[in-house]
């Protein structure tokens, strides 16, 4: 037990982590949209169509992160996964389920509490033109939020932000310019920078390098892990760039349709892929690994998040579904160590 009275159990890329972890997810789902009227629901059974107007946007998510960890979460557009970030942040409520901050119901904390979570929860956006106002200067947008929530004087605004440019690899002469003045990789360090100047534990990034180029991409990439390890940051990396996912996580979560279909360490998951959606994923993704030099999209479209298809999502689309799948729901279970899929060819 730790003289602060949390008991400690590990410690992990240079952090030593509590025992309930930083952030976890407990069976959480979000919708969007009210339910259809009795009257429509019935007409719409009787046409064939959906029983309502609800998109099942998350369904049943428990996720954790950790201390200094890096999760990966991947699936095609439309999935889910900008849904479950801001679910995450907490700038989304959940429908159902729980989102815990360090062991407590974000949703339960006092409204002190919940400023202290979300300073300590950052997110860094896709569009980082879009993210930054175009009407302030550098020194503003990154040295702003920090000055109001006390971490630092306003006359230390100056060299703080300075700092935190030099460490996202700026000069002391962007400070005065607007964002227009950038290029799309400048801009993204400086979302990172702002997200960074308020000393977060945990970084939510959603396609924080879709916008970019490749070679951009890799670079500011190279630079956020790095500080990420530097500063033993927990990261939600949320890409539907398996390329992107691979290089950054250590641990990976597939989600399909609102559902997470499967989860494992990084290199596990990329070396034996159980899921058959993962396995699409995976032949689906360019490479450029010897003697592979095709990839094989997944057949058809990820179905509608207002009518789910029945028993496991994936089915009209599986190249392995029997019947049982497409009656009965496949649930997330243990196939080896810390790896874990939903799918019922495992339990063949
Ligand atoms: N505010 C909203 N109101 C209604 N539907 C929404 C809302 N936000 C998201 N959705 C729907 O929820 C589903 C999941 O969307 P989400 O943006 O989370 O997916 P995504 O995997 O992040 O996709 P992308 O990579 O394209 O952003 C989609 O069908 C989307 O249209």
């Amino acid at each position: 037990m730790h003289a602060c009275g949390a008991a400690f159990i590990r410690c992990r890329q240079g952090v030593w982590m509590a025992d309930a972890p930083l952030l976890r997810l407990e069976h959480v789902s979000r919708e969007f949209g009210a339910p259809a009227s009795p009257w429509a629901r019935i007409t719409g059974q009787l046409r064939g169509r959906a029983a309502s107007q609800v998109v099942h946007a998350v369904s049943d998510v428990t996720l954790q992160i950790d201390a200094g960890e890096v999760v990966g979460l991947v699936g095609e557009s439309g999935c889910g996964k900008s849904t479950l970030g801001r679910l995450a942040a907490g700038l989304l409520a959940p429908s159902g389920g729980r989102v815990l901050w360090q062991g407590e119901d974000l949703a339960a904390m006092s409204d002190e509490a919940q400023r202290a979570a979300r300073r300590a929860l950052q997110l860094i956006f896709q569009d980082p033109f879009a993210a930054l106002n175009p009407r302030m200067r550098v020194q503003q947008i990154i040295g702003e939020a920090p000055v109001v929530h006390g971490r630092i004087a306003r006359g230390e605004q100056r060299a703080y932000v300075a700092s935190w440019l030099a460490r996202v690899g700026l000069g002391a002469d962007a400070l005065a310019r607007y964002p227009h003045q950038f290029s799309g990789g400048q801009r993204a360090r400086i979302g990172i920078a702002r997200a960074l100047a308020m000393e977060p534990q945990l970084l939510i990034c959603d396609e924080s390098v879709a916008a970019l180029d490749v070679s951009v991409q890799a670079q500011v990439l190279t630079q956020l892990m790095q500080l990420q390890r530097e500063l033993g940051l927990a990261c939600l990396f949320i890409s539907h760039d398996l390329a992107v996912i691979r290089h950054v996580s250590d641990r990976v979560a597939v989600m399909y349709l609102g559902r997470i279909v499967e989860q494992a360490p990084a290199a596990q998951l990329f070396a034996a892929p159980n899921h058959p959606y993962t396995q699409g994923l995976l032949a689906a993704a360019p490479t450029l690994q010897p003697g592979r030099r095709t990839f094989v999209a997944i057949q058809g479209e990820l179905p509608s998040p207002l009518a789910p298809p029945a028993g496991c999502a994936f089915h009209p689309r599986c190249p392995h579904a029997m019947p049982r799948c497409r009656q009965q729901r496949p649930v997330l279970r243990a196939i080896a160590p810390d790896h874990w899929s939903a799918c019922h060819l495992n339990d063949a």
